[in-house]
């Protein structure tokens, strides 16, 4: 595969977001395609968690949960995970993990719709989605509707005046697919429902847009494409028009409006800080703090546009070389997250095979190779060598 080769090394050389790589520290000789599980650990990364230790925990103690902004940190990296979704930076709080903060903004969000009586959710999310949709159904009295994008707008039609939350998934974590977040959006908004989207599989990896969607709710992880490090919290957003109204259903002192004056009763934070509960996790948050800033100068549409050339070249040199995967995302670009799923009936084996010779992607039950594009780190050229090695691994 000489030709496409060089075509590849042309690609990146043109394209000044190739740099990007070098804010990342990743072993040499290593294709690392599971950006969309364990984002990859930001260069600059170790040497703030190791003045956080010694320095901010080791040296001043108490004193850093004001000096060392860790109290402000949830907010902090917030405003800095608003930048990548295109939210307002007092909409997003990092706090929790993403279970439990889908959790709380769809329990906040049933609330915020009194007297509807249902919750939709995509059929095939994400477990964790459907299992916490389904607990927030229970513990509310709700009906769970499981509703495939392409019939939302029927069942709106239906039943749209008794639902009170439309939650699905930007991008399908299995598929690659991307929802048509701005349609689906203003469909549920026509019922008078509010909007919820798990951007856990797009921020940090393509422009989301929330307010300019006018997107009420979402939730993502940390620690795939916005590089938080293994179990990073996730954050939340709700936007602004809401907050006056909001409730946390699980109300904590940290989300208090006045946390250290130790009052007996509830009074709520201003904006979304009322949606913290209890103390964060000060390592992880100050590792997914740090590396946010990695992406922080990065022009969103570009890095599109990069992911985009990736997916693109891949999808269609499997095509060409590789006749025994199928690809299963989308060929068409606007459907397209940043990830690249190949079906194969061995294809647990060939995941093991791929890692055994330096690619590393992931398996996803039934036959699913999953390949996960983070444009900052992975190269044309890594295609071209991913190309290579599926064609020993799955001939
Ligand atoms: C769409 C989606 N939502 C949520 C999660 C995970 O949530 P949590 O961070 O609570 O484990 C994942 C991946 O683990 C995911 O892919
Ligand atoms: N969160 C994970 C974990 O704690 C262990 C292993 C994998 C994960 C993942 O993130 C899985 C991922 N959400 C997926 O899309 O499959």
């Amino acid at each position: 595969m000489e030709a496409e080769r060089r075509r590849a090394e042309a690609l990146d050389a043109a394209d000044p977001l190739t740099a990007l790589r070098g804010r990342f520290l990743l072993p040499d000789g290593v294709v690392y395609l599971d950006g969309n599980s364990l984002g990859a650990l930001p260069a600059h990364v170790p040497a703030v968690l190791d003045d956080v230790v010694r320095r901010q925990w080791g040296t001043d103690l108490i004193a850093s949960w004001e000096a060392g902004g860790w109290w402000t940190a949830p907010e902090r990296a917030g405003a800095k995970v608003a930048r990548l979704v295109g939210a307002h930076p007092d909409e997003v709080v990092v706090t929790d993990s993403t279970s439990v903060d889908l959790f709380k903004v769809l329990a906040a969000g049933a609330r915020l719709r009194p007297g509807r009586a249902r919750l939709v959710v995509e059929p095939g999310s994400f477990p964790t989605d459907l299992y916490v949709a389904a607990a927030v159904a229970d513990l509310l009295g709700l009906q769970l509707d499981r509703v495939a994008p392409a019939d939302l707008a029927a069942h709106l039609a239906a039943h749209g005046g008794d639902v009170a939350v439309v939650a699905y998934s930007h991008v399908d974590y299995r598929t690659g697919e991307l929802l048509d977040l701005p349609g689906l959006t203003a469909l549920a908004h026509r019922a008078g429902a509010l909007s919820c989207w798990d951007l856990s599989h797009s921020a940090g990896a393509l422009p989301v847009g929330l307010a300019e969607h006018g997107v009420d709710l979402a939730v993502g992880c940390g620690y795939k494409y916005l590089n938080g490090g293994p179990g990073a919290p996730a954050y939340l957003v709700v936007a602004r028009r809401h907050h006056g109204a909001l409730t946390n259903p699980l109300p904590g002192w940290t989300g208090h409006a006045r946390p250290f004056a130790m009052e007996g009763s509830y009074e709520p934070a201003a904006a979304v800080s009322r949606m913290r509960s209890g103390t964060p996790p000060v390592l992880s948050l100050l590792a997914l703090d740090a590396a946010l800033d990695v992406l922080q100068d990065v022009d969103l549409a570009a890095l599109r546009a990069r992911s985009l050339s990736l997916t693109g070249l891949l999808v269609e040199l499997v095509g060409a070389h590789v006749p025994s995967l199928r690809v299963v995302t989308p060929r068409d670009p606007a459907r397209r997250g940043s990830q690249v799923s190949l079906a194969h009936p061995q294809a647990q084996r060939v995941v093991r095979d791929l890692a055994a010779r330096g690619v590393v992607g992931d398996f996803r039950e039934p036959d699913v190779v999953r390949l996960g594009v983070a444009a900052p780190y992975v190269t044309h050229a890594d295609v071209v060598t991913t190309v290579e090695r599926l064609r020993e691994v799955a001939p």
